[in-house]
C-alpha cells in the first residue's frame, strides 16, 4: 500500500495534508503512516501462518518508541545490536522473550542485561564472543541460548557497504569454521546451542541470494544434528529490499512461500529480522525550500534538511524519490540538486531532480521510514528532526523536535 498519495493537487500521508503538517509542527519532520506500518507487518507475519516463525523487527532500521510499540502490539520480536536498542524495546513494551541479540561487539554489560532480561537467543558472531558469553552467563548463574551467525559465503548483489554475508567483512564466522565452533559451544556450559543465524545484507531485490544461504545453513543443520547438536531455530535475518526507485524485490508472499517451501517438513521455527521491508516505503522526510540558486553549472535547491537528517545519499549515493507536496501550476520545471545547508559538499539528498519550485515550497522525500532518523546525527549543532505518525485522520507527535540547548546540555566549560 502506499498512503502517500496526492488528493486535489496535495501530497497526503493518508487522510492528512502534509502541509497542514508542516504548519503545525514546521519542518524538517518524518512522517510515517500507521496504516502502512501495520499493513507491512501484517502481510510479512501472515506468509509464514501455520510455520512456526518469529518476525523480529530490525530495530536500527527505526527505533522510534511508539514504531515498536505498534509492532509489539502487533506480536513482533526485536532484532537488537546494543543494549541501548534492549532499553529502548523493553521501554516500548515488547516482549524480552521475543528478543534476538544481534552485533559484532558485544559489551559485558550488555551480555548482563540481556541475561537478565531473557531474551530469545544471542546471535553470536565470533569464537571470542562464545567464550565471553560463557563466562558472562556463569557468573550470573545462567545458560545463555545460542545462534552462531555463519557468513554463507553468497554474493547478496546489493551495495558492497550493506553486503554482510561474505568471508571477507566482519560478520559472522566463516561456514568453514562454524561445525567446528558448534562443537565448542556444545561442550560450554553456560550456553546452550538453539539455532543457526545468518544475515547476508540489506536492499537485496533478488529471491535467489537467500535462498542459496538458506541451502548453506540447512547442510550446516543436517552436519550438527548428525553430531547430536540438535537446532531448534534457524534465523535467515532480514534484508528483503524496498522500491526506492524502480527496483522490483520480492514481495512478501513470493519471499514466504519459497524459504517455506525450502524449510520443507523440518519441525524448526524461523527466525527473520525485516526492518527496511516493514518500515522504508512507510514514511517521508517532509522539508522547506530555504533558496533556489542558480549558477551557470547547475540550480541548487537548498532545502532545510541535509545529510544529518538523511545520511543515505551522502553515506551510499543512495536513491530517494523527491516529490512537491504541492503540484506547481506557475513556475516552469527545473533541473535541481536538492542539497541541505551543511558545510560538506557531499550534503545532497537528491540529484538532477526536475521539479517546478518557488521558495517556500514543500518537499517530501520519499522512502525515508528507514534508516533515515535513526542513521540522523547533529552535525553542524542542527537538532534532530521531529517525528509524527498518522493514523487516518489524526496526526500524533511522536518525537518532538529536539532543541539547541538540548545538545549542548551535556557539556561544561572548562574554567
Ligand atoms: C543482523 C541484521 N539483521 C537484520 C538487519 C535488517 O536488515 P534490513 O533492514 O535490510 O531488513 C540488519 C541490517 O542489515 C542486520 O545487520
Ligand atoms: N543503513 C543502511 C543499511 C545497513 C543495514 C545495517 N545492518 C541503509 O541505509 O541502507
Amino acid at each position: 500500500m502506499n498512503p502517500f498519495q496526492l488528493k486535489d493537487g496535495v501530497l497526503h500521508a493518508e487522510e492528512v495534508a502534509l502541509d497542514q503538517i508542516a504548519g503545525e509542527f514546521s519542518t524538517p519532520t518524518y512522517v510515517y503512516s500507521r496504516a502502512a506500518l501495520e499493513s507491512a507487518y501484517t502481510r510479512f507475519a501472515a506468509g509464514f501462518a501455520g510455520t512456526d516463525h518469529l518476525v523480529c523487527f530490525a530495530v536500527k532500521s527505526n527505533p522510534s518508541l511508539a514504531v515498536l510499540n505498534l509492532f509489539a502490539r502487533l506480536g513482533a520480536g526485536f532484532d537488537i545490536v546494543s543494549g541501548g536498542e534492549l532499553a529502548r524495546v523493553l521501554a516500548a513494551g515488547g516482549d524480552p522473550a521475543k528478543v534476538v541479540f544481534s552485533g559484532v561487539g558485544k559489551t559485558e554489560a550488555e551480555m548482563e542485561a540481556a541475561l537478565n532480561a531473557g531474551i530469545f537467543c544471542f546471535n553470536v558472531e565470533s569464537a571470542s564472543e562464545l567464550e565471553r558469553l560463557n563466562e558472562v552467563a556463569g557468573r550470573l548463574g545462567r545458560v545463555a541460548p545460542v545462534s552462531l551467525r555463519v557468513n554463507p559465503n553468497v554474493d547478496a548483489k546489493t551495495h558492497p557497504y550493506i553486503s554482510t554475508g561474505l568471508k571477507n567483512n566482519k560478520f559472522g564466522v566463516a561456514y568453514e569454521d562454524a561445525f567446528s565452533l558448534y562443537q565448542r559451544a556444545a561442550s560450554l556450559p553456560n550456553v546452550a546451542v538453539h539455532g543457526v543465524d545468518c544475515h547476508i545484507g540489506s536492499q537485496l531485490t533478488e529471491l535467489s541470494p537467500f535462498l542459496d544461504a538458506f541451502d548453506r545453513v540447512l547442510v550446516l543443520v543436517d552436519q550438527l544434528e548428525a553430531d547430536g547438536i540438535h537446532i531448534q531455530h534457524i534465523d535467515l535475518g532480514g534484508g528483503i529490499g524496498i522500491c526506492y526507485a524502480d527496483e522490483t524485490p520480492p514481495d512478501f508472499t513470493e519471499y514466504a512461500a519459497a524459504m517455506r517451501q525450502k524449510l520443507g517438513k523440518r519441525a524448526v521455527k524461523l527466525v527473520f529480522e525485516p526492518g527496511r521491508a516493514l518500515v522504508g516505503n512507510a514514511g517521508v522526510l517532509l522539508t522547506k525550500v530555504e533558496y533556489l540558486k542558480h549558477t551557470e553549472a547547475k540550480n541548487f535547491a537548498i532545502v532545510d534538511a541535509a545529510m544529518n537528517d538523511l545520511m543515505r545519499p551522502a553515506l551510499y549515493d543512495a536513491y530517494h524519490e523527491v516529490l512537491a507536496v504541492r503540484t506547481a501550476t506557475e513556475q516552469a520545471a527545473q533541473v535541481y540538486e536538492i542539497v541541505g545547508p551543511v558545510c560538506e559538499s557531499g550534503d545532497f539528498l537528491a540529484h538532477d531532480r526536475e521539479l517546478a519550485l518557488q521558495q517556500g515550497d514543500l518537499l517530501a522525500v520519499m522512502s525515508a521510514g528507514a534508516y533515515g532518523m535513526s542513521m540522523s546525527s547533529n552535525y553542524n549543532t542542527r537538532p534532530r528532526a521531529a517525528e509524527i505518525m498518522v493514523d487516518g485522520d489524526k496526526v500524533h507527535l511522536i518525537r518532538q523536535r529536539e532543541t539547541i540547548e538540548q545538545l549542548f546540555a551535556l557539556e561544561k566549560i572548562v574554567g
